[in-house]
């Protein structure tokens, strides 16, 4: 992979498939569960993790080794997998379910061959929507993983509330502002407020609270309160309140 493609996917009631009952296969199907997936998981045998998952709801335990007819034929096109993680600890068996799963169209990770994955699972930080995440292309997955701790101790709690506030006011200022390039010198002169301190201050709330009414206030292009929309002169006065 010399230049991968860095996407967020939704797997929301996706069907998922990993192959393997260890400690590696438990942490993929966790990782597919918090995502929202649904997973098969096939192996003789599962960690006790893995064993307790048996009542979920959205997993399903196959107690058999791999075989051919869960990624190809009828049966397989039923279930539909839309990603495929080959986990058990034969390389074989591995690399065989990764190119099987390639020929049919699924998007595959192979836990012990990267270059027979056709993607592979970054380390991750999450902050509510804020999701960082770093890839060393399988250079280095324990890099990958300290490079991640750094950014855990950078980026603190309150990036979830400033990222939930960010994303309120965006979607407010889209459904007041027709003008596009004024939305957009709002979004950039949103970044410049010191939101953070406020959070991690505790005036966050009162702050919000205030901002709001201001901007419910603000005056509009054609001299009325309402629907209109604000204006970049109405805007600008806001953002001198931020600074008092
Ligand atoms: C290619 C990739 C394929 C994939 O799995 O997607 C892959 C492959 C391999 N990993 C191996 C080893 C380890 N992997 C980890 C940990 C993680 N590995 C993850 C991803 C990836 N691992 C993908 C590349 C990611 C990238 O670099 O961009 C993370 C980020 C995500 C996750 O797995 O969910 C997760 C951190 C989760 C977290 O943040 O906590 C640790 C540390 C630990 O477990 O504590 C070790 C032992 C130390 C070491 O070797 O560094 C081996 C060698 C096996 C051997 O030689 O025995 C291979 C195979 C090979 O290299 O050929
Ligand atoms: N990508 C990653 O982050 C990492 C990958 N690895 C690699 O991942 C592999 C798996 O690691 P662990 O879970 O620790 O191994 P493990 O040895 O604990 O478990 C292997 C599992 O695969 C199952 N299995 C074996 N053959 C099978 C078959 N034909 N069909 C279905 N299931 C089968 C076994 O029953 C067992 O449950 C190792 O080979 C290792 O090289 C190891 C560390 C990290």
């Amino acid at each position: 992979m010399n230049h991968p493609y860095p996407i967020m996917v939704n797997l929301s009631a996706r069907q998922c498939l990993v192959i393997g009952g260890g400690p590696i296969a438990e942490r993929k199907a966790h990782a597919l569960l918090q995502a929202g997936a649904i997973v098969t998981v096939v192996s003789p045998e599962f960690t006790e993790g893995l064993a307790e998952l048996d009542n979920h709801l959205n997993v399903v335990l196959l107690r058999q080794t791999f075989a051919e007819e869960l990624i190809k034929g009828e049966a397989a096109r039923k279930s539909c997998y839309t990603l495929v993680v080959a986990a058990t600890n034969d390389a074989a068996v591995n690399a065989q379910i990764g190119e099987l799963a390639s020929r049919e169209g699924k998007l595959v990770n192979v836990v012990d061959q990267p270059r027979l994955s056709s993607f592979i699972v970054p380390s991750v930080v999450r902050r509510g929507k804020l999701v960082i995440a770093v890839s060393t292309g399988g250079a280095s997955p324990s890099a990958a993983r300290k490079i991640v701790r750094e950014l855990d101790e950078l980026y603190g709690e309150e990036y979830e509330t400033y990222l939930e506030f960010l994303s309120d006011l965006r979607l407010f200022i889209q459904s007041r502002v027709p003008d596009k390039q004024a939305r957009q010198r709002m979004f950039k002169d949103m970044l410049e407020w010191n939101v953070l301190d406020k959070i991690r201050e505790g005036t966050f709330a009162s702050w919000k609270e205030a901002l709001y009414t201001a901007l419910e206030n603000a005056a509009w292009p054609n001299g009325r309160t309402g629907e209109a929309g604000i204006d970049l002169a109405a805007w600008s006065a806001i953002k001198i309140f931020d600074r008092e």
